[in-house]
């Protein structure tokens, strides 16, 4: 990527309300079973918040939840002063960016092609194109445009996943694990990445670490419900990393950030 992976912050952005997002009381079943259990957050205009919690807590579940792709059960989900779920699917995806683990297509495509997706909710431009090769010039895929989607490997296609989304230049990014499948440093240019770009961002991460170093908060779900939110500081401590993941950790302060590195090992009794 062209962003420098540095993960000091940038000065935090002055308080806007027109695109923080509030969940208030979601609920989301499947066959019958509650999966997503009264969740409440809320992510501050322009900032990442990290999603967090073990296999199977409800992560996607609730992106999905809050992307309208699972129906919820209950609860509202606003973006500023729009009711996300009570819109059109066509008016939210003009509002809404989604990166998720996509299924493959079997239709061939350009790298191009899949970035300009990011286009579909929007009234065709001029400047459509231009728009998508900037995207992938910023995850550093710009080279690959004409390439054949179905011959990228999982790191790059994830890399066309975030660029796509930029194109669609939502107000709001919802991310499940986007970096899956990145060596580490693309791991960091993403986070990075994301973080400075001033869009309100919620990202399902498995690495706690990485979440310590680039988000301005994270929230930590178990079993559907919130256990924790806050600061990475306040939240990512051996107490609720016990309680939640079941293991133990040490958790010092990086030597360049100040911002929490937590060592991990098996429950000791
Ligand atoms: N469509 C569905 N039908 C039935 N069960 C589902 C469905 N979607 C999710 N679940 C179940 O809901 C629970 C939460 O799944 P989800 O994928 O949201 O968790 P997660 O926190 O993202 O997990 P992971 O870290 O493993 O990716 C799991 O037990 C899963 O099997």
């Amino acid at each position: 990527m062209t962003v420098t992976e540095s993960p000091v912050r940038s000065p935090a952005a002055p308080a806007d309300e027109s695109s923080t997002l509030r969940v208030a009381d979601v609920s989301w079943s499947a066959d019958g079973t509650l999966i997503v259990d009264g969740v409440s957050l809320a992510v501050r205009s322009g900032t990442l918040t990290g999603l967090l919690g073990p296999n199977g807590a409800g992560k996607s579940s609730l992106l999905r939840a809050v992307g309208g792709t699972n129906r919820p059960d209950g609860g509202v989900v606003r973006l500023g002063d729009d009711d996300l779920l009570a819109m059109r699917r066509r008016d939210r995806a003009r509002r809404v960016a989604v990166v998720e683990q996509e299924s493959t297509t079997d239709v061939p495509l350009r790298v191009l092609d899949v970035v300009l997706l990011g286009r579909t909710p929007h009234r065709a431009g001029d400047s459509d194109e231009a728009l998508a090769l900037d995207s992938l010039d910023t995850v550093g895929m710009r080279e690959l445009a004409d390439r054949d989607w179905h011959t990228l490997s999982g790191g790059e296609r994830q890399r066309v996943h975030l660029a796509r989304a930029l194109t669609q230049q939502p107000r709001l990014l919802l991310l499940d694990e986007p970096t899956n499948h990145l060596d580490i440093h693309y791991q960091l240019a993403l986070l990075g990445f994301v973080h400075d770009l001033g869009v309100t961002s919620l990202a399902a991460l498995h690495d706690l670490n990485l979440a310590a170093a680039y988000c301005d908060e994270v929230v930590l779900l178990r079993d559907g419900r919130v256990a924790a939110a806050g600061s990475p500081r306040d939240v990512l401590v051996p107490e609720v990393i016990r309680d939640v993941f079941g293991v133990d950790c040490d958790v010092h302060p990086h030597p360049r950030t100040g911002r929490p590195v937590l060592t991990f090992s098996p429950l000791s009794g």
